[in-house]
């Protein structure tokens, strides 16, 4: 496995799956998108070799036989490039390589998604993310340098220590030095961003989430005119860009737009880009953004559900947008789809079709979710008066005689919260 990237427009690739039993679906529809994911990244897609087997080939992921054929086919396709359609662990990566042989890169699915960050990523945060999880990926896979400068030494195993070994000490400590560096810069990175969400907390938000290239950004423009940048492109947005907008009822909702998934998202780069995926989690109402021009749309759902699993969000958070509705396949039962989703909203962000209804169902979510109440409070109680301006959007406070009156709007969960800690009384 090399670290190089793939930017020449021209590189010829050669993409390459197994297909295990009863699959045939699903291993068609993961190289489509393996293909896209690709081009994504600057390659041409050539060929594509698929092997059915009963389970992956443990030491080289295909069997032996259908790697000597791949080499072949790329020899005759001039092929520069084979992605694998799955991560190959580094045991893998080193025994595919060496079947191949050095003239061939060879990548996989993680390696090239990696890639396509890398290329994408526009803030100090999202690079430094992205360093992260590349240097992640990295570390076990620096065995190539070892059995080269193995190679040198003459192959002088046992006791005394190579110069191979101590190369790759070497790079080992480099790497494990720049992974605790780009640690403790996300931290600091993640402490000004919780300054920034704490802001925001005494607002409604909401969060776009959804499989890359749903639609995302294009909604966010559609509803703010932020001006993300939109393309036909995988991973187009990295960064999470917030945005407020004001609803008919004239209240404020903070809206972010961010990183979108795929099936078989490095584990690396879902672990560097926590932080980021942090303001999906804290947000009021989270938008699970689909494409339902995409025929694969349900398993798009099921990656969604399971990026966000560990964040453990109540299911009453979520509303479910299908996009693109300007161009549902003919294919389509809707009437099935509808039965099966009824509370999805159907939109298209790129037509503006739907935008009222979903903008409705928002202000609707929010009115079920906050409450406003008006509370006297002691002059002295700063405790409670400093728990009310962190927790609450404070709407008006007049000064009485012995108290000061508050007139709040807080999150229902919040609310409860606070009248049970200070025992307040408000209506
Ligand atoms: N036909 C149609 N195309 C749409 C619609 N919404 C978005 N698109 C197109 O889908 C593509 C992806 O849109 P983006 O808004 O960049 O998608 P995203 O979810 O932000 O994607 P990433 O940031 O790459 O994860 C663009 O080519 C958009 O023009 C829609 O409602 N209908
Ligand atoms: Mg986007």
């Amino acid at each position: 496995m090399t670290d190089t990237d793939i930017r020449d427009d021209t590189e010829k690739v050669l993409l390459v799956a197994v297909e295990l039993p009863g699959d045939h679906e699903k291993t068609e529809r993961s190289l489509e998108e393996l293909s896209r994911l690709t081009e994504t990244a600057g390659g041409v897609v050539v060929d594509t070799l698929v092997q059915t087997r009963p389970t992956l080939h443990s030491i080289h992921y295909l069997g032996k036989g259908k790697l000597q054929t791949l080499k072949n086919i790329c020899e005759e396709l001039g092929a520069e490039t084979v992605i694998f359609d799955d991560e190959l662990d580094p045991g893998q990566a080193k025994a595919v390589q060496k079947i191949l042989g050095d003239g061939l890169k060879v990548l996989d699915r993680s390696a090239l998604i990696l890639d396509i960050f890398q290329q994408h990523a526009r803030t100090r945060e999202a690079k430094t993310q992205v360093a992260l999880a590349r240097a992640q990926y990295m570390l076990p896979r620096l065995t190539r340098q070892w059995t080269h400068l193995e190679r040198q030494a003459g192959g002088i195993g046992g006791a005394r220590r190579g110069p191979g070994e101590t190369q790759i000490e070497i790079d080992r400590r480099l790497l494990r030095d720049q992974i605790k560096k780009l640690k403790k810069e996300l931290e600091k990175i993640a402490l000004q961003r919780n300054t920034q969400r704490k802001f925001r907390h005494e607002f409604f938000n909401v969060a776009l989430v959804g499989y890359t290239n749903a639609g995302k950004s294009t909604l966010m423009n559609a509803l703010t005119e932020a001006g993300v940048e939109v393309e036909d492109q995988l991973f187009k947005t990295l960064d999470t860009t917030v945005r407020k907008m004001t609803m008919p009822n004239g209240r404020d909702v903070y809206l972010s737009d961010t990183v979108g998934f795929i099936q078989k998202l490095p584990h690396q780069l879902v672990a560097s880009f926590r932080s980021t995926l942090k303001e999906a989690e804290s947000a009021d109402l989270l938008i699970k953004l689909v494409d339902i021009s995409d025929p694969d749309f349900r398993r798009h759902l099921t990656t969604i559900d399971s990026v966000l699993k560990d964040f453990e969000i109540p299911e009453k958070r979520f509303l479910t947008v299908f996009n693109k509705a300007d161009r549902v396949p003919e294919s389509m039962n809707v009437t099935l789809v509808k039965r099966e989703y009824p509370d999805a909203v159907w939109i298209s962000a790129k037509e503006a079709i739907g935008l009222t209804r979903l903008i409705q169902e928002i202000q609707s979510r929010m009115d079920e979710n906050t409450v406003i109440r008006t509370v006297d409070i002691p002059h002295q109680a700063g405790e409670i008066i400093a728990a009310l301006h962190e927790h609450t959007r404070i709407l008006s406070q007049s000064h009485e005689e012995e108290v000061t009156r508050f007139t709040l709007q807080a999150d229902r969960d919040i609310w409860a919260y606070l009248t049970k800690k200070f025992h307040l009384k408000g209506e």
